[in-house]
């Protein structure tokens, strides 16, 4: 998905959730100082050769643990929204690339990205505090935001870390991606705040995310380049 294309989609996401163009905006300058502070950023080139054919992309639904403890993901890359990192990392696997805006559970990001998972990491206008305390200690980073992209902070469409997981697979050559634990509905997984002790009802903004999140996926699905399929347990 291109600017043009993601833009629409943006405009209708910052009027329904409430968000700040302006700061979203400064927020891709904020990521883009740092990575260049920082010299441990990648460029898409270096990402796209991590990429294969096929890739599993993780979410934080409820159904991920039962998925992770039946199915064999062995011939895929492995792709981790955020919070789905720690039950990868329960499960004995490390994800290739994890996917986040630095909600999830940070330790276990730290954790995965020392193993030698690459970063995806996400500005908008109301992570820039995380941006600050996190990017400086994390390692082979590729930056993304969801205003116009900058030169080395990526905009490859999609809103929420596991609808944008799917969209980057895309848009770096992968062309089966199955997508895992992608349950969205009325309950939200344990592990996608480090505050949930369980799985929890949905709340309101949440519900809205999920909302755009399956939309933009329907529309990858019509107009993207890979096969999506998602396992359901
Ligand atoms: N039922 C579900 N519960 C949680 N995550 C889900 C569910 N179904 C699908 N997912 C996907 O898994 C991803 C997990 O990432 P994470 O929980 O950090 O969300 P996020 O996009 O950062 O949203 P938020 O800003 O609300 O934390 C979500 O972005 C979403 O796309
Ligand atoms: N401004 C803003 N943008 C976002 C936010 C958010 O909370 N605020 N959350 C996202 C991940 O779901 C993606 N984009
Ligand atoms: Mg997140």
């Amino acid at each position: 998905m291109n600017w043009e294309q993601w833009k629409p989609f943006y405009l209708r996401i910052v009027r329904e959730m409430g968000y700040s163009i302006e700061q979203d905006r400064k927020s891709a300058e904020l990521l883009r100082a740092l990575l260049l502070e920082g010299d441990d950023y990648i460029t898409r080139e270096e990402l796209e050769a991590v990429i294969g054919k096929k890739a599993y992309v993780f979410g934080a639904g409820p159904s991920l643990e039962d998925a992770l403890k039946r199915f064999d993901f062995s011939d895929g890359t492995l792709i981790a929204a955020d919070g789905a990192t720690s039950a990868l990392l329960d499960a004995g696997l490390l994800p290739d690339v994890i996917v986040t805006d630095l909600d999830g559970r940070i330790s276990d990001i730290k954790i995965a990205n020392d193993k030698g998972s690459f970063m995806v990491v996400h500005a908008h206008g109301d992570n820039m505090d995380k941006l600050v305390s996190y990017v400086p200690f994390l390692s082979r980073i590729l930056g993304t935001c969801q205003t116009e992209p900058l030169d080395i902070v990526y905009n490859f469409g999609g809103f929420t870390d596991g609808d944008r997981a799917v969209f980057l697979a895309e848009a770096l050559g992968a062309r089966d991606i199955i997508m895992v634990g992608f349950d969205f509905g009325d309950v939200v997984g344990k592990w996608s705040k480090p505050g949930l002790k369980d799985h929890s009802p949905v709340w309101e903004s949440k519900r809205k995310k999920f909302a755009f999140a399956r939309e933009l996926l329907n529309w990858l699905e019509k107009n993207g380049r890979a096969r999506l399929r998602y396992l359901h347990p």
